[in-house]
């Protein structure tokens, strides 16, 4: 907001406007509201609900402010918020008396203002309990700006939040809305840039884009005059032994993804049963040692997927180690998932610290991500954006952390997507997902700025395919359904 202040916007008439944003959200969605709670917090997220209160009351609807104590903590705008409010007759009640008054107020509405962009840590236990009672209601609510007890710039919830139904949020987007727990409190999410957006464009403060809309993920039109050749040969490099599932997956996403030729090395038991899974694939054996012809074949390609089940034992051990002591991996983009990430964190000092990863995607999962930091899963879900900020500067990557929400960044830009459901919560899509990147990369042009923007497009298009997949059902989707759906995805995208 500092911003803001420094161009001499008025913050009362920002809580105002902010008021107003939720006041209409009331209206449009609950305009027979029986009677309506507001509940107040002491810092300016009450006072944003002080200003829906005077509205409400003022519109003839009945409304009860409830607020923790004491009152007197209110200071600038939200003082001036709750005055007004009181001057035009409102009524003003102890949080700690809703349970007693829930039955007599019926109300059929709950307005939460009791903490918003100010809130930290875990919620006090006042509030706490307050909020646990409030759950067990099961009214509608409309959160102002946060749901209270989420953090919003992490998404982290430490013990309870607020589950809304509406959350009507301020200026810029907050990361803690989309990311980690956010989409399972905030409800359905509106925007309100209370007049002052333009203000933050001009701003230098740097913030996320999410990624929601397929115009986001925009890919050209092939033109008629094309080959395989005219897109791209990515190397899928994994499979040990007796686990031919992973690699096959990625491998099999790369086409689907619109690769011109893809080649897989594996495990020379994998060979037959990958090359009869998917005939279009070239599939070669390696015992773990890279023969000339290997090297060649990867120092040809395009693009490189390396991880999918390579095992962290000795032929997946020997193979990233060859790959990474040759350089083959230093000069084409590379796309480093699963036990490639494992074997990254184990390597990293003796072999790997000096070069130049400037090509890289690394897709970790939270459980991988706390692996390259040597931190707990704990610590990457209090704050994924900064984790994977933190492994980007580490490895002089692009970092996909993978969840809800998966975040992308290259230590600068960041990127949240909002495409993908739960039902991909499922064994292989991890895959999938390294696949789609290599193949969806391969429709761009070598000189294209690529690798952040590049990467940001192939997880949105990755989700939009689970989300086609979903729509004969969420739950029970697996991976190889997503792979099949992945060019109904890339023709939504293409311009
Ligand atoms: N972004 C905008 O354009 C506008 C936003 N507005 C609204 O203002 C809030 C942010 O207001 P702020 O006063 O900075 O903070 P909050 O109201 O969210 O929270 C402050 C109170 O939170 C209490 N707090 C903090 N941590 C805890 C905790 N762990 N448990 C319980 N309570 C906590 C804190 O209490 P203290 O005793 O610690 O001081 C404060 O009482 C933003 O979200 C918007 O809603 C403006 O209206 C202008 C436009
Ligand atoms: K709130």
């Amino acid at each position: 907001m500092k911003c803001a202040e420094q161009q001499g916007i008025d913050m009362y008439q920002l809580m105002e406007a902010a008021g107003h944003a939720v006041f209409d959200c009331v209206l449009a969605k609950y305009s027979h509201a029986n009677h309506i709670i507001v509940l107040a917090g002491t810092g300016n997220n009450g006072g944003d609900a002080y200003v829906v209160a005077r509205l409400i009351n003022h519109s003839n609807m009945p409304v009860t402010v409830f607020s923790p104590k004491p009152q007197s903590k209110l200071r600038g705008d939200a003082e001036i918020a709750r005055q007004s409010f009181l001057s035009h007759g409102g009524t003003i009640v102890g949080l700690e008396k809703l349970p007693d008054l829930v039955d007599e107020l019926h109300p059929s509405l709950l307005i939460d203002g009791l903490l918003g962009t100010g809130f930290d840590g875990a919620l006090r236990d006042e509030y706490r309990v307050a909020l646990e009672f409030i759950s067990t209601l099961s009214l509608p609510i409309i959160a102002i700006d946060l749901p209270s007890g989420l953090n919003g710039d992490t998404g982290h919830v430490v013990d309870f939040a607020i589950k809304a139904t509406y959350t009507v949020t301020f200026v810029g987007l907050k990361v803690g809305l989309v990311t980690g727990d956010g989409p399972d409190y905030c409800g359905t999410l509106l925007f309100s840039g209370l007049g002052i957006e333009q203000c933050l464009n001009h701003s230098n403060i740097a913030t996320a884009t999410w990624l929601k809309s397929p115009i986001q993920a925009q890919l050209q039109k092939r033109k008629f005059n094309s080959h395989k050749g005219s897109f791209g040969h990515v190397v899928c490099i994994g499979g040990a032994v007796g686990m031919p599932g992973a690699i096959f997956m990625a491998a099999k996403s790369v086409l689907r993804s619109g690769a011109g030729k893809v080649t897989v090395i594996t495990h020379p038991q994998n060979v037959t049963l990958i090359n009869s899974l998917a005939p279009e694939l070239m599939v070669f054996g390696s015992d773990g040692e890279m023969d000339q012809s290997i090297k060649d074949r990867i120092s040809h390609a395009d693009i490189l997927v390396v991880g999918p089940s390579l095992s962290v034992a000795p032929w997946g051990e020997s193979v990233f180690t060859q790959l990474v002591a040759d350089d083959l991996l230093a000069h084409i983009p590379t796309i480093l998932d699963a036990d490639a990430l494992n074997l990254l964190c184990k390597y990293y000092d003796p072999l790997v610290k000096n070069k130049n990863l400037n090509k890289w995607v690394l897709t970790p999962h939270p459980l991988e991500a706390a692996r390259l930091l040597d931190i707990s899963v704990l610590d990457v879900s209090k704050n994924r954006v900064a984790i994977a900020r933190d492994i980007a500067h580490k490895f002089g990557a692009v970092v996909v952390l993978k969840g809800c929400g998966s975040i992308i960044t290259d230590g600068v830009n960041v990127a949240i997507n909002g495409s993908g459901n739960p039902g991909m919560a499922t064994a292989g899509m991890g895959d999938v997902l390294a696949g789609v990147i290599a193949g969806v990369m391969t429709n761009f042009d070598k000189n294209e700025t690529a690798l952040q923007k590049s990467t940001q497009k192939a997880v949105f298009l990755h989700g939009l395919a689970g989300d086609i997949t979903a729509k004969n059902g969420e739950i029970g989707i697996i991976s190889t359904d997503v792979i099949e759906l992945m060019p109904q995805a890339l023709d939504i995208c293409i311009k």
